[in-house]
């Protein structure tokens, strides 16, 4: 669950390209440089999927029906689905008329437009400076990332000089619950658990605990569910009612983890869990790997959630603040 100490840090392709943009450029800049690289790299698969097809269909001629026709088919096989490829289309056909395009190169600057302007909405990242304890609850299917996001949660607060508890409310699973307390006690966070199997009992004890010790994040984590096991959705909801009593106004972020993986039936999830939660924040995990990152405009269109997080890999400096603009540059470039 935890590879954190076992990867090495990213290493730039090519040595002599960074070595010449150090003595040019501030840390943060080289660091947000590696970290788009980074993306680019995690987010190959994709651009394979839909970049290199967008590539050749952008490489030259009349913009005609057939055109259309194709960016239609290529965007729906990128599980960009079918809402959010129709109204892409329809925006790219407005663009071409009012900017009078009529070369396929042009397509491509269309396209990354009508995109952003579907994604950029969603770049809100979390300010959790509003309430202490400031209470984020993640939620998710089994294995989508969960329990591994909240490792790099507690890393990235703990750097932001922010205390850190976390409620491990994954009741079903001995398993993760002795993670994080190992995890726990190695990165000096506390953790607060139960054996008892009662998750809404083990976030009212660790919200009073963070009141208690004055801390700034919790973190809670809960038991993977299908969207289809009813019982459990109501379980869940309950969690976050016991939440609201020890604290009013907890959880304060409601993040759903969504694996990239699944494609189209992350739609499926965003829908039910927001409906029986109310999702304030997504993370999208495992986006390394998988050639379905196209998945992120059909939340988009879905259920316009702002997207919190994006996850690239098992490491703890895997899981980054959500940006637009780098992530379609990313995908598409
Ligand atoms: N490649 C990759 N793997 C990831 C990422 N995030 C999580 N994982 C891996 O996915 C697997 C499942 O992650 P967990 O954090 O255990 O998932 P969970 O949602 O807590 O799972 P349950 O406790 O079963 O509900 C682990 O092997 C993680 O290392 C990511 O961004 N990229």
């Amino acid at each position: 669950m935890f590879d954190f100490f076992k990867k090495k840090p990213f290493q730039p392709e090519h040595e002599e390209t960074t070595e010449q943009v150090d003595t040019a450029l501030t840390e943060a800049q080289v660091a947000a440089q590696s970290w788009s690289e980074r993306l680019k790299q995690s987010l190959s698969k994709t651009r394979k999927q839909l970049g290199n097809q967008l590539a050749s269909l952008f490489g030259g001629g009349k913009i005609d029906a057939e055109v259309y026709e194709e960016l239609e088919t290529i965007l729906i096989t990128s599980d960009v689905g079918v809402n959010a490829t129709k109204n892409l289309l329809a925006d790219i056909k407005n663009r071409v008329k009012v900017q009078s395009l009529d070369d396929t190169v042009q397509l491509k600057a269309a396209l990354k437009e009508a995109m952003s302007d579907l994604l950029t909405p969603l770049q809100k990242p979390l300010d959790t400076s509003g309430q202490k304890p400031f209470v984020i609850m993640l939620a998710g299917v089994n294995g989508a990332g969960k329990t591994t996001s909240i490792g790099k949660l507690a890393h990235a607060f703990q750097a932001e000089g922010k205390s850190v508890l976390i409620a491990a409310g994954d009741t079903f699973r001995a398993a993760a619950r002795e993670q994080l307390q190992i995890w726990g006690e190695r990165n000096n966070v506390h953790v607060v658990s139960q054996t008892s199997g009662d998750a809404a009992a083990v976030m009212f004890d660790a919200i009073n605990s963070a009141k208690a010790k004055n801390i700034d994040i919790v973190l809670a984590d809960t038991a993977g569910r299908l969207p289809t096991q009813m019982h459990l959705m109501d379980e869940i909801a309950k969690v976050k009612r016991v939440m609201d009593k020890a604290l009013p106004g907890a959880p304060h972020e409601v993040l759903l983890v969504l694996d990239a993986n699944t494609g189209q039936n992350a739609v499926t999830q965003v829908k039910t869990f927001d409906d029986a939660l109310g999702v304030t924040g997504l993370v999208l995990s495992k986006l390394d790997g998988t050639a379905k990152g196209g998945v992120i405009a059909a939340i988009a269109e879905a259920r316009p959630i702002p997207i919190r997080y994006i996850g690239i890999g098992e490491g703890i400096d895997d899981l980054r603040p959500f940006i637009a603009a780098d992530f379609i540059d990313a995908m598409i470039d």
